[in-house]
């Protein structure tokens, strides 16, 4: 698992690693750690010079001693100095390394012109304008700086990308467009959440040895390795119900497939029951693709609610399937709760639910319940919103994007932020093969929060497979969940 720390965390953690250290070593780490990585894309660039952009923090002086580094290495080294007050303003020692080592030294304020053109010579740029104590968005002298970079330049972000916010949640103002980060220690929010991980490029952890593993993760994301630890392996005393019989409600007459390709996500990743209750249409499919699936109410171990479900449907088959749809919503089993059937929900549950919206479901369900949200809300802040859907509701919310991310009721909880899938998967039906696939986890007994990421990450890497830089369709990732398990499952064993 990655682990990402809020910028209090980062700052207790070196606090505590400092007080270990002679004073200034874990600068001096970071800086041969910066320098050793622009080293290596100098050469792979055939690269020869170095701009390094100078702020007035520890993060300019990381960048400063970095710059040093390099100069003395033999490249030819600028440094531009950003703050109004030029040199008063820089890390002291930080300049005074640089200078010693022959790296030039522009500030900004006194040769505006000298400072653009130095920019724009640079094969590797790095950005220490700030890190961890940056506020969102660039000065006026810091954009245009930015922007004189050469567009084959390669850009490297010192810590955090200037402009964004550390922790990844305010979207405001303007940033570093970076084609590789260099973070220290341990990852921040920015690198992980959709508001910074764009501009954060490439992310490269160097360790300057701080102990990280005690402190809160403010964002965690699951990796392939993480699977075999998670996923639900039978044992030789289970049979089909201890391991786990998923009630699936959805599809309708209208959104009739939706229940085929539920169904069959739950089926391909290897519940060990499927129960589906649907209307003629969808049961006469689903009967014909699935026949493992059982049609028909019974005891269940979770319950899967709303793909493909029409709320306003009226009839007597559509009601009927409506009241076995609220009964599971009034039920102490958990519950997957996606697309038509979010509509449904009108009371904080106690037992286990997850809820599977995408940002403009979020938005209805969050006017629901309070003020007016839009979709572009929902889309510009995504942590916030999900964070107060899963408050607001007491459930878990997995908010489907190109990064997908899911929040417990707790506010104090890490935000798992999961990037597995290719753009492709933005397909009809994709969202209910997750839904089923989430459905099979939570029956396993997984928590809402490992089950709703766990199963993104095994859809993106299904979608993958599928796709091999091609057009996917939902029914073929599906299909592709049961070697997709099996592949991440033997990964344990290699
Ligand atoms: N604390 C430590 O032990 C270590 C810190 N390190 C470095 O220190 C950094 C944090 O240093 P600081 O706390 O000094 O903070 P920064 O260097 O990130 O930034 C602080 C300075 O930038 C100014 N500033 C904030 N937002 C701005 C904006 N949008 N435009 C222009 N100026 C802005 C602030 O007024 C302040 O002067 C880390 O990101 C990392 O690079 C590393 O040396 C590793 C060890």
């Amino acid at each position: 698992m990655i682990r990402a720390l809020s910028v209090t965390e980062v700052r207790a953690a070196e606090r505590a690693a400092m007080a270990q250290l002679p004073e200034g070593e874990l600068m001096q780490r970071a800086a041969e750690g910066l320098a050793a990585v622009a080293t290596a894309r100098l050469a792979e660039r055939d690269g020869r010079s170095v701009v390094a952009l100078v702020g007035a923090g520890d993060n300019g002086g990381d960048t400063l001693y970095a710059a040093g580094l390099l100069s003395d290495a033999g490249f030819a080294c600028a440094v531009v100095l950003l703050p109004d007050s030029g040199r008063a303003r820089v890390h002291p020692a930080g300049l005074r390394a640089a200078e010693l080592a022959g790296a030039a030294v522009v500030v900004a304020v006194d040769d505006p012109a000298g400072a653009v053109q130095a920019v724009a010579e640079g094969d590797v740029v790095l950005d220490g304008i700030v890190g961890i104590g940056g506020r969102p968005g660039l000065r006026p002298r810091a954009a245009e700086l930015v922007d004189a970079i050469a567009d084959d330049a390669w850009v490297i972000a010192v810590d955090v990308v200037s402009g964004l916010d550390p922790d990844g949640l305010d979207p405001d103002g303007d940033a570093v467009w970076a084609d590789e980060t260099v973070t220290f220690g341990v990852p921040k929010p920015a690198h992980l959440l959709p508001a910074g991980e764009g501009a954060t490029g490439r992310l490269t952890v160097v360790d300057i040895g701080i102990e990280t593993d005690e402190f809160p993760a403010a964002v965690e994301r699951l990796t392939h390795d993480d699977v075999a630890e998670l996923w639900p392996v039978p044992g030789p005393g289970d049979d089909k119900y201890s391991r786990g019989v998923l009630g699936v409600v959805a599809g309708g007459e209208t959104y009739a497939g939706a229940a085929v390709l539920a169904v069959t996500a739950a089926v391909e990743s290897g519940v060990g029951m499927v129960r589906y209750v649907g209307t003629p249409t969808p049961v006469g499919l689903v009967r014909h693709a699935v026949p493992e699936a059982v049609v028909g109410e019974g005891r269940v171990q979770a319950w899967l609610v709303g793909p493909g479900l029409d709320p306003q449907a009226t009839g007597a088959e559509a009601s009927a399937q409506l009241q076995v749809a609220r009964e599971a919503l009034a039920s102490d089993l958990p519950l997957v709760l996606d697309a038509g059937g979010l509509d449904l929900l009108t009371e904080t549950r106690e037992a286990p639910t997850l809820l599977t919206p995408h940002a403009g479901e979020l938005a209805r369900l969050l006017s629901r319940l309070g003020p007016t949200v839009t979709r572009a809300d929902v889309e510009r802040e995504p942590v916030r919103h999900a964070r107060r859907a899963a408050e607001q509701t007491g459930a878990t919310v997995l908010l489907k994007g190109s990064t997908t991310i899911v929040v417990g009721p707790d506010p104090g909880g890490p935000v798992r932020s999961q990037t597995d899938a290719p753009a492709w998967l933005a397909t009809a039906g994709a969202g209910d093969v997750l839904a089923g696939l989430a459905g099979t986890l939570l029956a396993a007994g997984l928590d809402p929060l490992d089950a709703g990421s766990l199963a993104t990450l095994v859809h993106g890497v299904a979608a993958d497979r599928v796709s091999g830089g091609g057009p996917v369709r939902a029914l073929a990732v599906a299909q592709a969940l049961r070697p997709t398990v099996r592949d991440l499952l033997r990964r344990a064993d290699a």
